[in-house]
């Protein structure tokens, strides 16, 4: 076997890392827990190159740690299913939800096993330290698939080629903000994000906004990067349609493995809508297994669109560990075979839409997916009156969204913001 090794310093001399010797005997402690053979490297190399790009910019620019096995000779059994590696760029690295997701991401439970990955890492000045210490804990999990951890805080240098851009980054509304000026804070956050995946991410990257408001961030995105396919862009309703499924199965009765073909539609506010119309339970229709529209329309419905603001009267603060357990489960779902008669949801550019939406939004819908990191809307879900007047509240909130947004879409007409409502975000009710 042949390991090789690169460890740089951070910018301003700090060192990133413990000396070399320290991290050299964590990559072979890594391979040690995993029952391969041991065997000292024949090179360990160090990177002065990187270092001194590093220090240019001030910015952290260098691969934390990197590894690399001589797979066909001395560790075939390794190593010899993997597939090539992918990168993935998360922001708010050093955030709640971060701190759950990388290692689920590092494990192997989310891509497979034989998906080894390179996690780009966004920070900033405020998480500098932080995004460190993320960076250490990854190192001492001796997780084998993850081949490279690379920290930085100027986006065209950590989108680089990603396969996967994990948007979770954003300022939380503070107390007495107007949701215009968190729109327009983010936005640009958003803005300046889209143009750098442009610049330089791989031409087939995937993009998933969880920053709120993250439907509309997700349409800023696309707007801003022309050179990437607006399909590729994803707003996360994935914890909705989990929060969903739980409240029918635990209305019915039922084990939540039960409940399937559960859609959100609309925004990740409380204008969403969690469908029970097409759920089943059973194989069967929900409205014939819970026989109480009262319950399914006024309770049900609010109780999952306003989930996030209870549990922050909880937690005093959102929801991290279910969120991240959500993100795994939508990026799983868009590489597993989706089964007949169920669906996913995942809030996607309406662009063609098959229900009549406007054609400018971000808006969930069931989809279904072949396994091969794509979707496609599902176009057969049966839509009644009571349906479409809820899809249409939540179309016309995304639309207030847009306008108010109108300043960071290229094109786009002045922005005009007449958001009164106290609706967008689940989590400050
Ligand atoms: N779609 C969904 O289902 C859900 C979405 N969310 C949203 O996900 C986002 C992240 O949540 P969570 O990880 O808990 O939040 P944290 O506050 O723990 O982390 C957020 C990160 O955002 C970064 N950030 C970027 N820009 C700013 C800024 N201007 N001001 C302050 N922080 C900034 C910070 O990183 P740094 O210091 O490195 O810049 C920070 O680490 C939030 O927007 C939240 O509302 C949460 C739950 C569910
Ligand atoms: O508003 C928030 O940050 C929380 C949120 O999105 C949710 O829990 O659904």
């Amino acid at each position: 076997m042949q390991q090789q090794m690169a460890f740089t310093s951070s910018v301003r001399g700090a060192a990133l890392h413990k000396p070399r010797a320290a991290s050299y005997g964590v990559a072979r402690a890594r391979l040690a827990v995993r029952g391969q053979a041991q065997q000292p490297p024949r090179s360990v190399q160090t990177s002065s190159t990187a270092t001194a790009e590093a220090v240019t910019n001030g910015i952290v620019t260098s691969p934390l740690f990197r590894l690399s096995y001589d797979t066909d000779n001395e560790h075939p059994d390794l190593t010899r299913s993997w597939k090539k590696t992918m990168k993935i760029a998360v922001t708010g690295a050093a955030g709640q939800i971060s701190n759950h997701l990388l290692f689920m991401l590092a494990s192997g439970e989310v891509f497979g096993r034989d998906q080894p990955i390179a996690l780009q890492l966004l920070g900033s000045d405020r998480s500098r330290e932080a995004l460190e210490g993320v960076a250490m804990e990854l190192e001492d999990s001796l997780y084998p698939l993850l081949r490279e951890v690379k920290l930085g805080i100027d986006p065209l240098k950590v989108f680089e080629d990603a396969d996967w851009a994990l948007l979770i980054g954003a300022k939380p509304r503070g107390p007495g903000m107007e949701r215009s000026a968190l729109l327009d804070i983010n936005g640009q956050i958003f803005q300046e994000q889209a143009r750098a995946l442009n610049e330089v991410a791989s031409r087939d990257c995937k993009m998933l906004v969880v920053g709120n408001p993250c439907n509309t961030n997700a349409l800023i995105g696309i707007h801003n990067a022309p050179d990437l396919p607006a399909r590729n862009w994803h707003a996360l309703t994935r914890l909705d349609e989990n929060r969903a499924k739980c409240q029918l199965a635990i209305k019915a009765g039922k084990f939540y493995t039960s409940v399937t073909n559960v859609a959100i539609w609309g925004n990740h506010s409380t204008t969403q809508v969690p469908d029970f119309l097409n759920a089943k339970i059973g194989g069967v229709r929900v409205p014939n297994v819970i026989r109480d529209q009262q319950w399914l329309k006024e309770e049900f419905t609010p109780k999952v669109a306003n989930r996030g603001g209870a549990l922050i009267k909880k937690w005093g603060r959102s929801s991290a560990a279910s969120t991240a357990v959500s993100i795994a489960d939508h990026l799983r779902s868009l590489y597993t075979p989706t089964p007949t008669g169920d669906c996913f949801s995942t809030a996607v550019y309406t662009a063609g839409n098959p229900y009549g939406l406007d054609e400018d939004l971000v808006f969930s819908m069931p989809c279904r997916s072949t396994g091969d990191g794509n979707y496609e809307v599902i176009n057969d879900f049966v839509i009644d009156d009571w349906l479409r007047a809820k899809l249409e509240e939540s179309e016309q909130e995304l639309r207030k969204e847009r306008d108010c947004v109108g300043h960071l879409i290229p094109g786009a007409s002045k922005a005009v913001c007449a958001i009164t409502e106290d609706t967008m975000l689940p989590g400050e009710n």
